[in-house]
């Protein structure tokens, strides 16, 4: 189809090896609307009756220390104890009451025989079997309501434990490691699986298997205690289960190969010829999984439908036949039939629910693996082992930076961000990047604390090679304000304070890194000050009524008391300009670095700390900064000359991934280069 375009193909198949969509032997493509689907072909080796479900069993017991973990852990969460041993209790009774159930129908089957053959009624065994269902009745209710109140704190709980354990695997993979989307899609399917945690979906799963088996145990012992002294009863329980039988193996065969595709994302056209292309591809523009459902799910036609459609009438014509023979057990049979049909309907959904899990299983487990594994990805940052720095006194006089033909290139990027750079940054000096667009300044930054590690060369801190230093001491020694800077759904307080959490409930300390960072004003004109939220923590849903409408009966929609609930009403961000938000992120570094004496911090790294800042705020920022020359190593990557290019003691001019142009203000304009010129330029702008 034309105008349309194709990303990447997703592998979401468990199967091992390679998938690539253009090996036709292995892999089937099919277009459903706008999407490519492309499914793994079942090997013939793997047609081989029961060999697909052996290799799943085997790829399940690999997963098994895992469970044995998972299960260790859950049972460690000692504010679950009680409420696991309910739910668990629970589940077991109410896996044991179908079968009490059948028992007491079975029983009113004996009365009926014995009516039949005797015209008597055992009123007594009537009375307590009326009663016995009727406790059945109300234990299954009173179950679903105790379950159900205990499944609400069970899963918080259990999802909170693990949130724990997936927030510390993220927090400790480095950036080349966590972009790399493998490691992306391996950290989602570690978080959930169909919309719930991997714990619960876990334990309910397991809970489930055991309750399904024990309900298929006790129901068929009962069944065939019931059915053992009826006459008939075991010819009518072999003819209703033949048909149930027939659709559960189509039914197995639908659902054994579900999951094993892989994917091919189409992406969407551009706005303007969307409704286009919503006409031209027609009934399946559709999200893919619910396109892919419908897919899946279309009426199949084939012998084994035929054959169960032809066989669901065997019960009943074998019913009228043994009536005509025997008229007098009418009552009997019919009672037998329809305890048979409701039971072996009943167990076959049980059964098939069972293997259905079983298939599942293996998907399941495998998710539990990942979650623990997600905890042992290893870094592409190697972390060094030596401590820094060894005389914390001679941090507070700044560190000394060296950079030694340092190349470099982004992770799947085909040209250099840096080629050969050199310098030499000595303690407490003072260094301006300046240069165009994507010269590399930033990536100079990033190199400094290791987010990457460079291709080639070497980069000194103190003299010592980078790679050997402890990352946790190399970063603790620098602050770092990237242009991207975030903030976080906190209160200002907050924002400011992770700069140094250590500290977080220093107020002093709070708003002298607001005051150093510009903000202090902006702050205390907030209604809520300190106290403000840049962002709502909290998500709010409202009914369908359109706020400003009415309501049938004349009510006026207004939902603005329920928003300013929770004293959460205040909220920065929308209300704040770009520049605003630069003073709060400089406020938290300046927690981090400036703002205590015995801050650790020897290295101040900026990318374009005044980009958003107006004269006067840029102004007082810089004579701030130029106190602390000499305190500590300062690294500025700007596009404005002047306010700090004249007071650096070195300025290195970039173009095209390399440096070239260094030295004072003076050395590069008497030079009259390229940095010459475009002061030049910025200066003219001024006459
Ligand atoms: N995460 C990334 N992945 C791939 N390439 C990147 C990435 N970040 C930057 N680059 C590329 O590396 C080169 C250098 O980028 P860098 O951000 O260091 O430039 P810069 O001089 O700081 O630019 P600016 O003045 O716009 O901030 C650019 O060509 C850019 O496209």
């Amino acid at each position: 189809m034309g105008g349309r375009r194709r990303g990447a193909s997703r592998r979401i198949t468990s199967r091992k090896g390679v998938f690539n969509p253009e090996d036709t032997k292995r892999v089937k493509h099919t277009r459903i609307g706008v999407w490519d689907l492309y499914e793994e072909k079942i090997p013939e080796l793997e047609r081989v009756p029961g060999l697909s479900r052996l290799e799943r069993f085997l790829t399940l017991k690999q997963t098994l220390p895992y469970v044995w973990r998972m299960v260790k852990d859950i049972g460690s969460i000692r504010s679950c104890w009680l409420l696991l041993t309910l739910y668990l209790i629970l589940d077991l009774v109410g896996a044991l009451v179908p079968a009490a159930v059948l028992w007491y129908k079975g029983q009113l089957l004996t009365i009926v025989q014995v009516a039949v053959d005797s015209r008597t009624v055992d009123k007594s065994l009537l009375v307590r079997v009326t009663f016995g269902m009727w406790v059945c009745k109300i234990l299954t209710r009173l179950l679903k309501y105790a379950k159900s109140h205990i499944t609400l704190p069970l899963k918080a709980r259990l999802k909170q434990h693990y949130s724990v354990h997936l927030f510390a695997a993220r927090a400790r993979l480095d950036v080349p490691t966590f972009e790399d989307p493998s490691v992306q899609r391996q950290l989602d399917s570690a978080s959930h699986v169909n919309g719930q945690s991997v714990a619960w979906g876990t334990f309910t799963m397991l809970s489930g298997l055991v309750t399904t088996a024990i309900k298929v145990v006790t129901q068929t012992s009962v069944l065939a205690r019931v059915l053992k002294d009826q006459q008939d009863g075991t010819l009518l329980a072999v003819v209703s289960l033949v048909p149930e039988l027939v659709q559960w193996m189509q039914w197995q065969k639908v659902t054994l190969h579900g999951g094993e595709q892989g994917l091919c994302e189409a992406s969407g056209p551009q706005t303007s010829l969307f409704k286009h292309a919503l006409n031209r591809v027609g009934d399946y523009a559709d999200d893919f999984y619910e396109t892919y459902r419908e897919y899946r799910n279309r009426e199949q036609l084939g012998p084994g439908i035929f054959l169960r459609d032809s066989l669901s009438e065997l019960p009943q014509i074998a019913f009228a036949l043994r009536a005509v023979q025997q008229p007098a057990f009418i009552p009997v049979s019919l009672a037998s039939l329809s305890l048979i049909q409701e039971n072996t309907s009943s167990l076959t959904w049980a059964i098939g629910r069972f293997f259905e899990q079983t298939g599942s299983i293996a998907d399941q487990l495998a998710t539990v693996r990942k979650l623990y594994e997600s905890s042992h990805i290893p870094n592409r940052i190697r972390d060094g082992d030596t401590p820094f720095p060894e005389d914390t006194q001679k941090v507070h006089a700044g560190i000394s930076v060296e950079f030694r033909n340092v190349s470099f290139a982004y992770p799947g990027a085909r040209s250099f961000a840096l080629k050969g750079v050199s310098f030499k940054l000595e303690m407490g000096q003072l260094c301006v990047l300046v240069g165009a667009n994507g010269s590399g300044k930033s990536t100079i930054l990033k190199l400094m604390i290791r987010l990457y590690d460079p291709v080639e060369g070497q980069i000194l801190i103190d003299g010592k090679d980078i790679r050997s230093l402890k990352l946790a001491d190399l970063r603790q020694a620098a602050s770092v304000l990237f242009q991207d800077y975030t903030h976080f759904p906190l209160s200002i307080r907050d924002n400011i304070a992770l700069g140094d959490p250590a500290h977080a409930d220093d107020d002093e300390r709070i708003r002298l890194a607001a005051q150093l960072g510009g903000s202090e004003e902006l702050v205390d004109r907030l209604p809520d000050g300190f106290d403000t939220y840049l962002e709502r923590p909290v998500t709010d849903h409202y009914s369908g009524l359109p706020e400003g409408t009415k309501t049938l009966f004349g009510r006026p929609v207004d939902y603005n008391s329920v928003r300013m609930a929770g004293n959460m009403a205040a909220t920065a961000a929308t209300s704040l300009s770009g520049g605003q938000m630069q003073r709060l992120a400089l406020s938290r570094t300046f927690m981090r670095s400036v703002v205590s004496e015995d801050s650790q911090v020897g290295l101040l790294l900026f990318d374009e700390p005044s980009a958003s800042l107006d004269p006067t705020a840029e102004h007082d920022l810089f004579v701030r900064l130029r106190e602390l020359r000499g305190n500590k190593t300062m690294i500025f990557s700007s596009h404005r000359f002047g306010n700090l290019t004249r007071h650096a003691d070195l300025i290195l001019y970039m173009d095209d991934s390399s440096i070239v142009e260094s030295g004072t203000h003076e050395q590069l304009l008497r030079k009259e280069g390229e940095y010459a010129r475009i002061w030049k330029l910025q200066a003219q702008a001024f006459l």
